[in-house]
């Protein structure tokens, strides 16, 4: 069994005395290609908050490339991990140059500052904006780009470091069909590729699960406890019940008409071809 790159132990995350997501257990080894899937609001951004280090777990562990969260300088695991997320695309200085962007992926702080890279560092920026067809930003201002463009550079300086665990969460939100479609050809190429990196891509759409993605994790509801349920499904707080994760395993074995009818609670139909999947109410 290869090295295991990360793992939650019964995490739970509470904020404003709510349960955001609880019982959430999860290991993921080198050199899988884990989907995380589920509806809007259960609670994927706040699960990668925490494998992306930038929140902790108010119940449980987690333990990321042999370190546990909280335990170990946060700063030395974020050069080892590659994010790409809307929330991080808001952190960067108003007028950064894109091409910047990608290259602070290196140490993993947003705005370039005082730090000093190589050439050989900008080249491979510069490399890896023509790969996702956006070379011509250099010099441009970050956040200027539109969202497609935006979302490229965000991956570029993911991959920037060459991590260990790379993390997208919802990569192809907000791109046009030809835009959505050149990321994915990028994202099935990192899924197929023959390397160590873990690589956790976020989404809530079956169509924008890439080629090459083999392990899923899907967030459903917790069940709400007799003594605290209300008709309308949500607690005595008024507040929806806490996500966790419902399945992990294959995609081909979680992505049944059954799982998903029952997850958005409607009849669903799940397809798959020419390696991509869609699903439709029926
Ligand atoms: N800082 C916070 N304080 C209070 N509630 C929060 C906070 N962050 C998120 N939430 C709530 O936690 C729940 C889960 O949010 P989260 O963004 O993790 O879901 P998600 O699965 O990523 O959703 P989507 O697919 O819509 O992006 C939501 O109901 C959200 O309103």
């Amino acid at each position: 069994m290869s090295e295991t790159v990360l793992q939650l132990d019964n995490v739970e995350f509470r904020r404003n005395r709510r349960v955001i997501i609880t019982d959430v257990n999860l290991t993921i080894h080198a050199g899988e290609r884990w989907v995380l899937f589920g509806p809007n609001g259960i609670g994927k951004s706040t699960a990668v908050g925490m494998l992306a280090t930038r929140t902790f777990p108010s119940e449980g562990k987690v333990f990321i490339l042999g370190h546990q969260l909280g335990k170990y300088d946060v700063f030395k695991l974020r050069t080892r991990i590659g994010l790409a997320s809307a929330a991080l695309g808001r952190q960067f200085p108003e007028g950064e140059d894109p091409l910047n962007a990608v290259v602070t992926g290196l140490s993993a702080v947003t705005g370039k500052w005082h730090d000093e890279y190589t050439d050989e560092e900008y080249a491979r920026a510069r490399q890896l904006l023509r790969d996702f067809s956006v070379g011509y930003l250099e010099g441009k201002q970050m956040w200027r780009l539109s969202e497609g463009e935006r979302t490229r550079v965000l991956i570029a300086r993911a991959l920037m470091g060459d991590p260990e665990l790379l993390i997208m969460d919802e990569p192809t939100t907000g791109l046009d069909l030809g835009g959505r479609e050149q990321v994915m050809r990028t994202l099935s190429r990192i899924g197929r590729e023959a390397s160590n990196r873990a690589v956790v891509l976020v989404t809530h759409r079956l169509e924008e699960i890439p080629e090459g993605f083999d392990h899923i994790a899907i967030m459903g509801r917790k069940a709400v406890s007799a003594q605290d349920a209300t008709e309308d499904g949500v607690d005595s707080m008024g507040n929806p019940s806490a996500g966790t994760i419902i399945y992990t395993g294959s995609l081909e074995e979680g992505l049944t008409d059954e799982r998903l009818s029952e997850l958005f609670n409607m009849p669903i139909e799940v397809e798959h071809s020419h390696g991509r999947w869609a699903a439709y109410a029926v």
